[in-house]
């Protein structure tokens, strides 16, 4: 199931008080803020990667709760990449509730922009999921059951990211998004 993530202005209205950037459908409607959380497949992260990360979690605390989970890349220490890639996905696939919203992260996602990715946070609260979930895949990337789950796959750029430097881009997106559609001046 997909949902669509069209329609945005970019309408700036000039004589606003909090003289609000690019904004969407939403912006300056009440929106359900649904708990994040997001799985990343990887080792150990770096320390730098890390207070990045808490930075954002603090920052996004303001709009909701946010749950960072680093699931194990090749939990079963499989030999051969098929494999590592399936159980990599049941590991990520276990953490996700029956009515989460998954959103898949992946370099041949949809292509779409920041406001349509705070109207795909504003959409994801009405289509009666209880948490919004995001997946950055491990080195081999998703496999087919992670696909089979996933509402929908976004793209962060056309370039392949390291999955650390993804985690990075799309907490700085979600704070971004927050902004949109709250109306703050922060987008511009
Ligand atoms: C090192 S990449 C894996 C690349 C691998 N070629 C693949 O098949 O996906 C690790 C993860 O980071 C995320 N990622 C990397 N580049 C991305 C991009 N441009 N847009 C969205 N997610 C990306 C994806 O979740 C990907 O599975």
């Amino acid at each position: 199931m997909t949902i669509s993530v069209s329609g945005c202005s970019s309408v700036y209205a000039k004589n606003s008080i909090q003289s609000p950037g690019k904004q969407c459908k939403y912006t300056g409607q009440s929106v359900r803020a649904l708990p994040v959380r997001i799985l990343t497949v990887g080792k150990k992260r770096s320390p730098g990667v890390q207070l990045l990360v808490d930075e954002y979690i603090l920052k996004l605390k303001h709009y909701c709760s946010v749950d960072d989970v680093l699931v194990r890349s090749n939990p079963k220490n499989a030999r051969d990449v098929r494999a590592q890639v399936e159980d990599e996905d049941a590991a990520v696939i276990g953490h996700f509730g029956s009515d989460d919203w998954v959103v898949m992260l992946d370099e041949n996602g949809l292509d779409i922009g920041s406001e349509k990715m705070a109207e795909l946070v504003g959409d994801a609260g009405n289509t009666g999921a209880s948490r919004l979930s995001f997946c950055i895949g491990g080195p081999y990337g998703h496999g087919r059951k992670m696909r089979e789950r996933a509402n929908m796959s976004i793209k962060l750029s056309s370039m392949v990211l390291n999955h650390q430097i993804a985690l990075l881009v799309l907490m700085e997106q979600l704070y971004r998004s927050w902004t949109i559609l709250k109306g703050q001046n922060y987008h511009h």
